[in-house]
């Protein structure tokens, strides 16, 4: 089920003009500025906008191009979006299995695939309700089931936790990532760097409706080429394999933090920070207390960053290399701070979160 695209348009100033191809059965994160062109593409890809000069296959078939422009329902694609978007007058059930219905199934077996679906979901106590009787978490699940009711050879997720408040949303997060493991070649709009990671194979950034950068998403999000993506991945991420209580990185390191739910021990993992989450001590200097990950390292660079200067580390082992820290101005002068300064990283366990890193 590969997905190959190749999409130009405009949108009156606007211009799109991307080419990509998503494996069969991989993720793709779209990530972007404002007015980047995702929503965008993800309109030309589902047939719900124009375009000119494009041509798509998918799996073989084409959607698009010359002398061919297949509409919406006969594309085989499966559109999720912020909102739920269920039909209000139906049950839950009725609304999964809408599309196997559509598809000329029997009432009875649309009814039975809907329910396994609704299962797949963890949703399957709530299959005679109505959407008004659902919280958005628990609506999210049925669209969730809904899409991928239908069979699709490629799902598109267009902020799927972005309604959603943010007790609700590692949920759901770990649930796609579950069911989309086996599931259909995905393209996924985010503005969530955490998105993209636990879900993501690989990421294109899109700027001014061209792909800016593009490729595994750790490598990308990790090693940032644009100012862009090093704001959105604004984070310290150190990649390994799953521990108990965080993860063991390549050289045998342990990093202390919070495991997400999905987090599985012997799997690989990544623990992200905040450059703010880092505190800089002398060498010698005391920080104890609550659990920490401390490192020897020494300063590269000092840098401003808004309101407070951003140090880059260089020595310590493999796996600090690159890591930030923000520092007030006041603490820089009083640390008496500059490159080539032996500094102690120390960051707070419970301020390092591990989530599984995309398969
Ligand atoms: N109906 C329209 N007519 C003309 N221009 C449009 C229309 N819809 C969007 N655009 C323009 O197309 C560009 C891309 O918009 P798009 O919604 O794809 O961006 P996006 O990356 O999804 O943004 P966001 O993250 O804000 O959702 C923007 O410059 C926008 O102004």
């Amino acid at each position: 089920m590969t997905l190959s695209a190749r999409l130009a348009l405009s949108r009156g100033t606007f211009a799109l003009d991307v080419e990509f191809t998503v494996p069969a059965g991989s993720v793709l994160a779209l990530l972007g500025p404002n007015g980047s062109g995702k929503s965008t593409v993800l309109g030309s890809l589902a047939g719900l906008l124009p375009v000119h000069g494009a041509d798509v296959t998918l799996a073989g078939r084409q959607l698009v191009g010359p002398g061919v422009d297949l509409p919406p329902h006969e594309r085989r694609i499966g559109l999720l979006s912020q909102d739920a978007l269920l039909f209000p007058h139906l049950s839950a059930v009725d609304n999964v299995a809408f599309a196997p219905r559509s598809a000329g199934q029997s009432r009875a077996r649309a009814r039975e695939a809907a329910l396994r679906w609704l299962t797949e979901v963890d949703a399957a106590e709530f299959a005679k309700r109505r959407p008004g009787q659902l919280s958005g978490g628990q609506q999210q699940r049925v669209a969730i089931a809904r899409a991928l009711a239908s069979s699709p050879e490629l799902l598109l997720l267009d902020e799927p936790f972005a309604a959603l408040d943010v007790d609700s949303a590692p949920a759901i997060r770990g649930l796609l990532r579950r069911v989309l493991r086996e599931g259909p070649t995905t393209v996924l709009v985010t503005h969530d760097p955490l998105d993209a990671l636990a879900l993501a194979d690989h990421v294109a950034v899109l700027a001014g409706g061209r792909i800016v950068e593009r490729g595994p998403t750790r490598e990308v999000l990790g090693a940032p080429r644009t100012a862009f993506t090093a704001r959105i991945a604004g984070l310290n991420l150190v990649a390994g394999v799953a521990t108990e209580d965080g993860l063991r990185t390549a050289s045998g390191e342990v990093i202390t933090g919070l495991p997400a739910p999905d987090v599985v021990v012997g799997q690989a993992a990544v623990a992200v920070f905040e450059p703010s989450a880092v505190s800089v001590y002398p060498h010698d200097g005391e920080h104890h207390g609550s659990p920490r990950n401390t490192v020897e390292v020494t300063v590269a660079g000092l840098e401003p960053h808004g309101p407070v200067i951003r140090l880059r580390v260089a020595g310590g082992p493999p796996w600090a290399a690159g890591l930030s820290a923000d520092l007030t101005p006041a603490a820089v002068a009083d640390l008496e701070l500059e490159p080539g300064s032996p500094v102690t990283l120390s960051v707070k366990a419970a301020t390092v979160a591990v989530h599984p890193a995309a398969d």
